[in-house]
């Protein structure tokens, strides 16, 4: 009885927005898919007029135990925890956009492989690493159980201390050498596609490295029976996730959880978000998409969530940039939702 009211409720206010969205000085559906943008948030929020409060970037980096043995990552694992310092020193592409956007900040080592001296103490770094990187899993699963359910559960408090601070928009967005690999690898498990339809060319593979990697990551598939976890998400990922990419699947949970609008990246935070989503699949509404990333598979991916992105730019590099980029659309679509006239109080003619 309370759901069937509370559904009745949510369709009242869903005809009431999109009311609101007709009664616009604008021809019916001339803001194209910054409408459909307006009424989401409106629906998640449960307003008429909503509103884009304190919006954050959550960047998660980890190390992958892969990246030190196969070829299936052009560049060294280094790169990660050197990433993680220039993030700090405000010198990475996401900085640049959340300083321009006024998009607050933060950095967690979720598990990089690097021990941190003494003197990095940045109020926007949050330390809460697992492990120095996860184990190969060419040999072992990547983490234990116990180490992706503590993971989830570092994403969650994350994301909930942000909620605290007056947070209701959130991007999530990552650094992690190799971690393309853990993401191809989630992927054809969970759409059960071939891993060569879901393997792309990361931070740049050439054509014969790209080879490399497919094979390795068909070995991986085999040597752990990957296809006996479909239904066991958090299995799937202590095989072969990573520990940034563990808990950015918490981080997704506690957003939806929060009623957060919640800005999806590219292909690994969209990985993320299909393990997510098999936990628990009510996490979608809540979703933006933010853009369609260049890496082969991130089309598919998003085809089966039936996502439709907002920007089409041809970005491959993570950290939550594609995130921050459309934060600025959504607000513009909250902000005509909230501030044009209608036709009525500007005395303008409908269409006859
Ligand atoms: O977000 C994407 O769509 C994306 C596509 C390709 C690469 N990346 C980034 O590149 C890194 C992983 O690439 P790789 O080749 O080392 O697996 C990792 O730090 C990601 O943030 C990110
Ligand atoms: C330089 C560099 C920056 C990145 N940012 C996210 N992934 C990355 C990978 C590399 C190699």
């Amino acid at each position: 009885m309370n759901q069937e009211f509370n559904n009745m409720k949510e369709e009242y206010l869903e005809q009431q927005l999109r009311q609101k969205i007709n009664s616009k000085t604008k021809p019916i559906g001339a803001l194209g898919y910054l409408e459909n943008i307006a009424l989401q948030v409106g629906c998640i929020q449960q307003t008429l007029s909503p509103v884009i409060t304190n919006p954050h970037v959550i960047v998660f980096a980890g190390d992958h135990g892969v990246a030190q043995t196969e070829l299936v990552n052009p560049y060294p694992q280094a790169v990660t925890a050197q990433m993680v310092l220039n993030f700090l020193e405000g010198g990475a592409a996401i900085n640049v956009f959340c300083r321009q956007h006024q998009i607050a900040l933060k950095i967690v080592d979720a598990g990089v492989n690097q021990q941190w001296s003494e003197a990095i103490q940045h109020e926007d770094f949050i330390q809460a690493k697992i492990a120095y990187g996860t184990s190969n899993y060419i040999d072992h699963p990547a983490m234990s159980e116990a180490e992706a359910k503590k993971a989830i559960e570092e994403g969650k408090k994350i994301v909930k201390q942000v909620g605290l601070q007056g947070c209701n928009t959130i991007g999530f967005g990552e650094m992690g050498i190799s971690n393309t690999s853990s993401a191809s690898l989630i992927m054809s498990i969970l759409l059960q596609l071939p891993i060569k339809e879901c393997t792309g060319r990361g931070t740049g593979a050439s054509d014969s490295q790209l080879e490399i990697k497919k094979y390795v990551l068909q070995k991986v598939i085999d040597k752990h029976e990957l296809n006996n976890f479909i239904d066991q998400p958090i299995k799937l990922l202590s095989i072969i996730g990573g520990f940034e990419i563990a808990m950015m699947v918490g981080a997704y949970l506690q957003a939806a959880e929060n009623k957060m609008v919640i800005v999806v990246d590219g292909f690994i935070a969209t990985a993320a978000l299909l393990v997510a989503h098999q936990i628990n699949k009510n996490v979608l509404q809540f979703c933006i998409f933010a853009h369609a990333s260049e890496e082969q598979g991130h089309q598919k991916m998003l085809h089966y969530l039936q996502a439709k992105p907002l920007l089409t730019l041809g970005l491959r590099l993570g950290e939550g940039t594609g995130a921050a980029l459309a934060i600025p659309l959504i607000q513009s679509a909250v902000a005509f939702l909230n501030q044009m006239a209608s036709f009525e109080s500007a005395g303008v003619s409908t269409k006859m």
